[in-house]
């Protein structure tokens, strides 16, 4: 799975500089940062419906409906692997993140920020 992301992230880094007639991630790039997260801000709200939708559907729409909020998280992914490239940051930095929090508890984590905070 991660070799995915892996394989993206090399893509998107031979087209941080490419050509933005051929290449919706270069012109992405050439566009610039707040085109991007405007980009990101959109595929969020889609990713919001497309799960409000799945959890109204009746059978008959189930299957399509999975699919859509599959999609859209798609397109949010890829929108947030974009602006990390375009920060130069990426996939890596992130699974290191989320790899550090494995065992903490996020109420503990939470009760310790506010306990930090004080
Ligand atoms: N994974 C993706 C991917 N997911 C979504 N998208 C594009 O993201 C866009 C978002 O959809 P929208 O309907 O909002 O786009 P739009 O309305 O045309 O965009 P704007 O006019 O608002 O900018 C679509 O054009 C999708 O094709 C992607 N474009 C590229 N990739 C990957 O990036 C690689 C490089 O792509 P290029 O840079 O285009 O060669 C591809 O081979 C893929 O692996």
């Amino acid at each position: 799975m991660n070799d995915t992301l892996e394989r993206l992230a090399q893509v998107l880094s031979e087209r941080r500089h490419g050509d933005a007639q051929s290449s919706y991630v270069a012109s992405l790039h050439q566009r610039g940062l707040n085109k991007i997260l405007e980009k990101v801000g959109e595929e969020s709200t889609e990713l919001i419906l497309a799960a409000k939708e799945l959890e109204a559907a009746d059978a008959s729409r189930l299957e399509g409906a999975r699919l859509e909020l599959i999609k859209e998280t798609a397109d949010l992914w890829f929108h947030s692997l974009v602006t990390l490239s375009h920060l130069g940051l990426g996939h890596r930095d992130v699974l290191a993140e989320l790899e550090r929090r494995f065992g903490v508890s996020g109420l503990e984590e939470k009760a310790s920020r506010s306990a930090h905070s004080q």
